[in-house]
């Protein structure tokens, strides 16, 4: 079975919108899992445009479920999942200005800050996950910092399945995931996964642990209700 866990970004840029506490991200963030989601993702950002530190704060307290939160470790990105100790942490390395994250890392040049920082989060008992493109040296670069998961970064998937490449956008993933089980990998995926596209993904990928999904989540939910939309996800997530 692979896990649902549900990002809430986009519940906060509603209420954000408006400046009050509408929706209230806490009761949401239960109400989802009580719907069945069995983790809440969040991805914190610098400017705190839509999840703010103390949202990672106060869900802390409530999420039953896996709690994942997402981000680029910088210093205060650290000290607060340091602080919150969620479920996982999953690395994504996004430049501030960047409207979503754009990339995944690159876990060659970037070794020896990866390696630190994975030991630091594994010392305080935080699951971590590198988010990787889609590519075989990625996932042996990742697999070399000591890291429990990847998350394959899905948008290339999505973007290709959606013009009717079906083949072409799922072979990479084929590759890169059954390399990161032969490494010991766990692997999880997400961005732009949709109603439309996850069946075909989790059919496709071995070994599919855990996908985090917001954007197109959310935006189905306006049409068919959140309830119904985390059940139709969990049933094509069997
Ligand atoms: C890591 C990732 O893939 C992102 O999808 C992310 O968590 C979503 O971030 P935004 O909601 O800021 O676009
Ligand atoms: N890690 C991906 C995530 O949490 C959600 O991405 P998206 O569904 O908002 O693109």
């Amino acid at each position: 079975m692979t896990k649902l866990s549900v990002n809430i970004n986009k519940l906060a840029t509603l209420r954000n919108s408006r400046g009050g506490n509408v929706p209230n991200l806490i009761t949401s963030a239960q109400d989802i899992e009580s719907f069945g989601a069995q983790g809440i993702t969040i991805h914190p950002r610098p400017d705190e445009r839509h999840i703010r530190y103390q949202d990672a704060r106060d869900l802390k307290k409530v999420v039953t479920t896996e709690f994942n939160i997402e981000g680029n470790p910088i210093p205060n990105f650290i000290d607060l999942v340091l602080e919150v100790k969620p479920t996982q942490v999953t690395l994504v390395p996004d430049a501030e200005d960047a409207i979503t994250s754009n990339a995944g890392w690159d876990t060659i040049k970037h070794k020896d800050f990866l390696v630190d920082v994975i030991k630091t989060f594994k010392a305080s008992g935080i699951r971590t996950s590198i988010f990787v493109d889609p590519n075989v040296d990625m996932v042996k670069g990742a697999a070399e910092t000591g890291t429990d998961r990847i998350e394959l970064y899905t948008e290339s998937f999505a973007h290709l399945y959606d013009q009717g490449k079906k083949e072409e956008s799922i072979l990479p993933f084929i590759d890169a995931a059954k390399m990161a089980h032969e490494l010991g990998l766990g692997i999880n995926a997400g961005h732009d996964l949709s109603l439309d596209n996850i069946k075909f993904f989790k059919e496709n990928i071995p070994h599919l642990l855990e996908v985090s999904i917001g954007h197109a989540l959310i935006c189905e939910s306006i049409y068919l209700g959140i309830e119904n939309v985390v059940n139709m996800y969990l049933n094509k997530l069997k």
